[in-house]
C-alpha cells in the first residue's frame, strides 16, 4: 500500500550545517495497517510522515502509494488520497469558517468544483450524526466559527474533517498531544472506530508509549533515522511499557530510554 524504498535526507541548515535524518530507510505499510511510530526527539518521525505526505522531498529513493509513484507527485493530487491531522488543533480546520463550512470544504476535497458550501445541505445531517457520536456537543455549533470552538473540539473537528472522504492513507503526527486525558481518550477511540471501521492505512506518531501499545496492529521505533523495533499482532498486544523499554535497551546498549518518553 506505502512503500519506501532507499531513501536518503539530509537537512543542510542555513549555516551549512548537515543532519543526515535518512540513511537508507525501507518501510513497507501494508494495506489497513495502523502502525503506531515512536521514538525520541529527532529520530525522523516527523520526516517520515512529510515525506509521504511531499511535504518533504527526499534526496534518493521512491515513494509509492498503492500502484502510484508519488515521489515527485504534485501536493495537491497526493492530497485526494492522504490526509493528515497535527499535534496543533489550530492546523487542518479554518478558525473563520464555521463547523459547517469547514466540513462542507474537507467533504469537497479533491473534487473538481472546489469548496461550494450550498451543494452540501444535503449533507448536513450526516455532518451532525458523525459530531453526535463524540458526546462533545460540536453539533450544536454548526454555525459557530471554528476558532471559538475549544481545542479539543476542534481537534475531534480535524479528525472527522480528514476522514470523512476515507482517504487511502492517514497520517497522526502527535494528534492527541495537546489534549486532556480525558478528551484525548474521546479522540483516540474514535480514531480506532473510524481507522479501522474504513481500513484506512494509517500512521499515528506518538510519544505515549501505552497509547503506542494500546493502538494499532503494528508498532515501529525509529531511532537515528532507522526503524529498530517493528511488531505487530499478537507480540504487540502482549507488549508492555516496560518489556518495550526493556527491548529498547537491549537494541542500544547504554541508552537510557526511560528518559525520553512520557507514559
Ligand atoms: N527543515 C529542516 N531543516 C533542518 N533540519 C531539520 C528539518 N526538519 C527536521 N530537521 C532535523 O531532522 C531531524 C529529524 O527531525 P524530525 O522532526 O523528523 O524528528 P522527530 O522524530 O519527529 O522528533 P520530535 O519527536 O522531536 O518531533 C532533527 O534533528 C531535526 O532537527
Amino acid at each position: 500500500m506505502v512503500k519506501l524504498e532507499n531513501i536518503k535526507k539530509t537537512f543542510i541548515s542555513e549555516l551549512g550545517t548537515k543532519k543526515e535524518v535518512f540513511k537508507n530507510l525501507n518501510f513497507h505499510v501494508k494495506e489497513g495497517d495502523f502502525i503506531t511510530i515512536i521514538g525520541s526527539n529527532g529520530a525522523g518521525k516527523s520526516t517520515l510522515l512529510n515525506v509521504i505526505l511531499g511535504n518533504i522531498i527526499s534526496d534518493s529513493g521512491r515513494v509509492l502509494v498503492g500502484s502510484r509513484d508519488v515521489t515527485y507527485m504534485e501536493k495537491h493530487k497526493r492530497n485526494s488520497f492522504m490526509s493528515k491531522v497535527y499535534q496543533n488543533p489550530s492546523l487542518g480546520t479554518a478558525p473563520s469558517m464555521t463547523v459547517y463550512e469547514n466540513l462542507s470544504m474537507a467533504d469537497n476535497k479533491g473534487k473538481k468544483f472546489g469548496l461550494s458550501i450550498g451543494l452540501n445541505k444535503n449533507r448536513r445531517g450526516y455532518y451532525i450524526e458523525a459530531l453526535s457520536q463524540l458526546g462533545l456537543g460540536i453539533e450544536n455549533q454548526m454555525d459557530t466559527e471554528v476558532g471559538l470552538l475549544s481545542g479539543g473540539q476542534r481537534q475531534c473537528l480535524a479528525l472527522i474533517m480528514a476522514t470523512l472522504n476515507k482517504p487511502e492513507v492517514l497520517m497522526l503526527d502527535e494528534h492527541t498531544a495537546a489534549l486532556d486525558p480525558k478528551t484525548s481518550k474521546i479522540i483516540m477511540n474514535k480514531t480506532k472506530e473510524v481507522v479501522e471501521g474504513n481500513n484506512i492505512s494509517t500512521l499515528m506518531i506518538t510519544h505515549n508509549l501505552q497509547d503506542a501499545i494500546d493502538y494499532g496492529n503494528r508498532m515501529i521505533m525509529l531511532h537515528q533515522g532507522e526503524i529498530i523495533i517493528d511488531i505487530s499482532g499478537k507480540d504487540k498486544q502482549e507488549l508492555t511499557v516496560e518489556s518495550l523499554l526493556e527491548t529498547f535497551h537491549k537494541k542500544e546498549a547504554g541508552f537510557r530510554g526511560e528518559e525520553l518518553f512520557s507514559v
